[in-house]
């Protein structure tokens, strides 16, 4: 019996069973999972046989989390890639992916890229309001071209499953080269890493990258809510959360009309983000109108 991911479709499944990575695979608890056994997904971790020239899975391990759009299971992180400019910045969808990733329990990587394009006082007050973001997000700022700020993301792929998400443009294919010149991946595998070959409906699959995998996240660059309820996406803005508590109608305080509300007051005294709150609102909106619709 043997041990590995799904890194593509079935007739792709393969092992290196002397990496370290598929090591600490083969430590994982096992636990059998009836109801996905049937159809396993990319990133899946899988028991499987090889008899007479034919592999045959035999179980699917419990997912730790997955996504449909991409369709990827077990994801450790997601890179955001966000460029200062060309796409111009957006806190708005910056928030839009971080509620979503909370959502899905998806740890997020913010990537800000083409730095060099801003001016200085531009990034300096770019970085201003991104220093809301630090004490719950991990950020990074590069420039690829010039491989400038990338050092900071050595050693993040190890052992992990990564999948990169940003607008079209914002600099992931240039990040990937510049992190990884010694595989000199060529365009067409990046893009095909990227998903952007030339199938447009063929499946996502793994790529080794930096001691973990990446996987290609096909149309992972719109998202949507994958939920109605507007109460619960006060949750997703960790930074509220961090204060509601306080509130006088505590953990189920919306923060909008309610009386003696800390978020409010936080936001008055510049302790959160303005433009966090009006993504909030936003996107509350959203789902209202939503579910007024259905
Ligand atoms: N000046 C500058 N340009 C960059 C940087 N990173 C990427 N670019 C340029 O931005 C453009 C888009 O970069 P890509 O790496 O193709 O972006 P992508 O996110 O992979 O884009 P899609 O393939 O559309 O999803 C290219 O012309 C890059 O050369 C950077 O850090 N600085
Ligand atoms: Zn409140």
């Amino acid at each position: 019996m043997y041990e590995g991911y799904a890194k593509g479709k079935f007739r792709k499944v393969r092992v290196d069973k002397d990496s370290s990575f598929n090591k600490n695979i083969t430590k994982s608890t096992k636990k059998d999972v009836k109801d996905i056994v049937l159809s396993p997904k990319v990133g899946d971790i899988i028991h499987y046989s090889f008899e007479s020239d034919q592999y045959m899975i035999t179980e699917v391990l419990e997912r730790k989390n997955e996504l449909i759009r991409p369709d990827v299971a077990n994801i450790d992180q997601v890179l955001l890639v966000f460029s200062a400019m060309r796409p111009d910045f957006s806190f708005n969808l910056l928030d839009k992916f971080l509620v979503i990733l909370k959502h899905h329990e998806l740890t997020p990587v913010i990537v800000v890229s083409k730095v060099d394009l801003m001016t200085d006082e531009n990034l300096k007050s770019l970085k201003e309001d991104l220093k809301f973001y630090e004490p719950f997000y991990d950020i990074h700022y590069v420039n690829s071209k010039a491989r400038i700020g990338i050092d900071t993301l050595d050693g993040i792929f190890e052992d992990k499953i990564t999948i990169l998400a940003g607008q079209t443009g914002a600099g992931k294919s240039t990040l990937l080269n510049a992190l990884r010149p010694e595989l000199e991946l060529k365009t067409q595998e990046i893009s095909d890493a990227l998903g952007r070959g030339k199938h447009t409906t063929r499946h996502s699959e793994l790529y080794e990258f930096g001691g973990g995998y990446i996987c290609d996240t096909p149309g992972f660059s719109k998202v949507d809510f994958e939920f109605h309820d507007y109460t619960t996406l006060k949750d997703y803005f960790v930074d509220f959360a961090k204060y509601s508590d306080q509130c006088k109608f505590g953990h189920s305080c919306l923060h909008i009309n309610e009386p003696n509300c800390m978020v409010k007051e936080k936001i008055k005294s510049k302790e959160i983000l303005q433009s966090r709150y009006d993504s909030y609102l936003n996107f509350v909106e959203i789902l209202k109108n939503r579910k007024e619709k259905y």
